[in-house]
């Protein structure tokens, strides 16, 4: 167990930081790439324990990559060349891999079990095997194929019209790969529009995809073939997140964050904090590769609460349990509701966060779908646990930067999941 202490920030948070990697993004290059044709190359992967358990993964289905200090190069098997792994194939503590990966598999015309820790064997997997074994994939796993370790032998699919009940990616992603190896046509309809870095990044491989978001509907034709490319992966907005809060609460604040990427589908953290209050500029603002990116300064504010819901929440899934400590920080009451996704994710962090947030003096409550808080209470400090999940940690540490004590963060080696060295770059560029 690694612990980490966090202790008030005299002068505020200053300076210059690249944001490493986007997890979602570097995912997908690793699986596309793996599953095209010929050499592809990506820079800026992000080496977090999360998409280091995907290109494990990858390596036991026989696909070569080569991992060098500034690039990932994969050398592609084409759609069908993975092989039948021996072992169990393991995505530690990564739904993304598990689900995105279990899309590929069901293409497959071998049997793999896949399996993680142990947050992971209890998150639900059906919203992904329902549409998968629809399409005629053989899946099972514990809970009649809902918990992992999933079972499949997949091959003969055929192309579905699938209504997610739910905004996820993870579904989306997993449904829209199945169908490249489908027969005829697939496409997925969600209630809101999840982040869309697969539908762009196939289509740079060359699949077929129509995105259609005004329906928030994509499809893919059956039988794509993909080709090989160079990726560049912009910085995380979910990483930067925790910066941006950082700055913005802690008084004389004044921090350059570069390189984060800017999908709409993700930056909704920017439009919220501004909405509260936030001084934050962006800067710079470019495509690189499909994904735009931008540069931001972000300063000292006083701000106040919000409500969020409806649309907004896919928008920054990943970035509620940030935003439930700058909640705390702001003047008046923050409302978010719709946000009942919050309850399956590494942990239940609906509960998580309002439970560490109260033991260190914040009034926060949790709701059926998000939680209340008012904020302006001063934090006492003291130790909280991450529970294991990543983004509570890292969220919980940041508390420690205004609170009347140090704040200890046990189980903080869960962090490395997506930020490798957070901490450290913390005490960075406070002072
Ligand atoms: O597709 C992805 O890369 C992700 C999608 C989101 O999950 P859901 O699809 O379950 O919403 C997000 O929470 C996760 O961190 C990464
Ligand atoms: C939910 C997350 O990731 P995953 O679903 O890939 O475990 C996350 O990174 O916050």
């Amino acid at each position: 167990m690694t612990i980490e202490t966090i202790t008030g920030a005299v002068n505020g948070l200053n300076g210059t930081l690249t944001i490493p990697g986007d997890k979602s993004i570097s995912h997908r290059a690793v699986l596309f790439a793996s599953i095209a044709r010929g050499t592809s190359r990506i820079r800026g992967f992000l080496k977090g324990e999360d998409c280091l358990s995907t290109i494990r993964c990858m390596k036991q289905l026989g696909v070569h990559i080569e991992e060098e200090q500034d690039e990932i190069t994969v050398e592609g098997k084409g759609l069908k060349g993975l092989s039948e792994p021996v072992e169990v194939l393991y995505a530690g503590n990564s739904g993304t891999t598990v689900r995105l990966l279990s899309g590929i598999l069901a293409g497959m015309d071998f049997h793999s079990v896949l399996t993680g820790d142990a947050s992971i064997c209890r998150r639900p997997m059906s919203r992904v095997t329902g549409p998968l074994k629809q399409m005629g994939a053989r899946i099972d796993g514990r809970d009649e194929g809902n918990l992992t370790p999933l079972s499949i032998r997949g091959g003969g699919l055929r192309g579905i019209h699938y209504s997610s009940p739910v905004a996820s990616a993870q579904v989306k992603s997993a449904v829209l790969l199945a169908g490249l190896y489908a027969r005829g046509q697939t496409n997925v309809t969600e209630p809101f529009v999840s982040r869309d870095h697969t539908e762009r990044m196939l289509k740079a491989f060359g699949a077929e995809v129509n995105a259609d978001p005004e329906n928030r509907r994509v499809t893919v034709e059956g039988g794509a073939h993909l080709e090989g490319r160079n990726i560049q992966v912009p910085g995380d907005i979910s990483s930067a997140a925790f910066f941006i809060a950082a700055a913005l609460m802690t008084p004389g604040s004044d921090l350059v964050l570069k390189n984060v990427g800017m999908n709409p589908t993700r930056s909704g953290i920017i439009d919220v904090v501004r909405d509260m209050g936030g001084d934050l500029e962006i800067s710079r603002l470019r495509e690189e590769n499909g994904e735009p990116v931008a540069d931001l300064r972000v300063k000292y504010s006083k701000l106040h609460g919000t409500e969020i819901g409806g649309e907004m929440i896919p928008r920054l899934i990943d970035e509620i349990p940030v935003l439930s400590v700058l909640a705390a920080q702001a003047e008046g009451k923050t409302v978010i509701r719709d946000a009942a996704e919050l309850k399956v994710k590494e942990t239940n962090r609906i509960d998580t966060m309002v439970s560490q947030l109260v033991s260190l003096g914040a009034d926060a409550k949790a709701t059926e779908d998000g939680m209340v808080i008012h904020g302006g209470s001063v934090l006492s400090g003291g130790a909280v646990s991450s529970f294991h999940d990543h983004r509570v940690g890292m969220s919980l540490g940041l508390c420690g930067l205004v609170s009347k004590e140090p704040v200890t963060v046990r189980d903080a080696e869960a962090c490395e999941v997506s930020y490798p060295g957070f901490f450290e770059e913390l005490r960075r560029i406070k002072s």
